[in-house]
């Protein structure tokens, strides 16, 4: 069944074109991949989908519903985290619940039993409650990371968007991050789109890859048909080699040995 149906969706800014009647449907619990060169749309097509920007023509519906503005089932992931490093784990992962809880209820902390156990479930979810009460900014870039998608869970969405979430993180932290992000779409059956510029990152743990090139989808398929010529057509002159080995990229695997570390 259809769950996010985006139709002829343009965006402008001024001149600039950055999304060009952008199409496709995608059924309910999908992991999606968005891939492309730096300005090729990504994060607009992204900030479209939130509700934090507007189309200039076409239509998104999610669940039947037109988006026109951010909603609570919507959360997004940034690349700079967004976390407040003053702030424990905890007490970053339960904000997430200010769409729901408001924002004086969340600031004096007076959230209900139900939402600081989600708090913790969340920070579980992501390998890290054992670090409950540990101050953000003393964690690692791919802790905080971890923290910034614990939060976006406490919101209880149905659709989670990432936003370049590993974009500033060592191979190793990026593959972690992914893995949890993996995990946590599937334990909790969320439709995720995760826009990314590491193409064997992508084919690790992407489900469905949606390329886009100036703003135009080039490329909307599975794993398998993410070939080196759709690579090479989507990143053009930059040397793609290296970014594609073949056949390591068992994302179930990937998922798995990422949740047994
Ligand atoms: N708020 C804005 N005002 C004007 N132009 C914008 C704005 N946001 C994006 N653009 C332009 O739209 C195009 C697409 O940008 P976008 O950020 O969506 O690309 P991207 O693929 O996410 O790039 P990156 O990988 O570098 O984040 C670019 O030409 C960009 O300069």
């Amino acid at each position: 069944m259809t769950y996010i149906d985006v139709d002829g969706l343009t965006k402008r800014f001024g001149d600039t074109v950055a999304l060009d009647d952008v199409s496709f449907e995608v059924p309910d619990g999908e992991f999606v991949i968005v891939l492309g060169v730096s300005g090729s749309g990504k994060s607009t097509l992204l900030r479209t989908l939130s509700g934090l920007l507007s189309p200039t023509e076409g239509d998104i519906t999610i669940a039947g519903e037109p988006v026109v503005d951010p909603r609570p089932e919507v959360a997004m992931i940034f690349q700079q985290h967004n976390i407040i490093g003053d702030m424990t784990a905890y007490s970053n992962s339960l904000s997430g619940g200010v769409h729901r809880s408001g924002l004086l209820s969340s600031v004096l902390q007076l959230q209900d039993d139900e939402e600081k156990h989600r708090a913790l479930d969340a920070l579980d979810t992501v390998g890290l409650l054992d670090e409950a009460e540990q101050k953000a900014r003393s964690m690692s870039g791919g802790q905080q990371q971890r923290v910034g998608i614990a939060r976006a869970l406490v919101q209880q969405p149905e659709v989670l968007l990432a936003d370049e979430p590993v974009a500033s993180l060592d191979p190793g932290s990026a593959q972690s991050v992914m893995g949890y992000l993996r995990t946590a779409s599937e334990d909790r059956g969320l439709t995720t789109f995760c826009s990314l510029h590491q193409v064997n990152i992508a084919r690790k743990f992407g489900h469905r890859f949606i390329g886009l090139r100036e703003g135009k989808k080039v490329f909307d398929g599975y794993r398998d048909e993410l070939t080196i010529d759709v690579i090479d057509d989507l990143y053009g002159d930059i040397d793609t080699e290296g970014m594609f080995v073949s056949d390591d990229g068992d994302a179930d695997a990937a998922v798995d040995g990422v949740a047994s570390t």
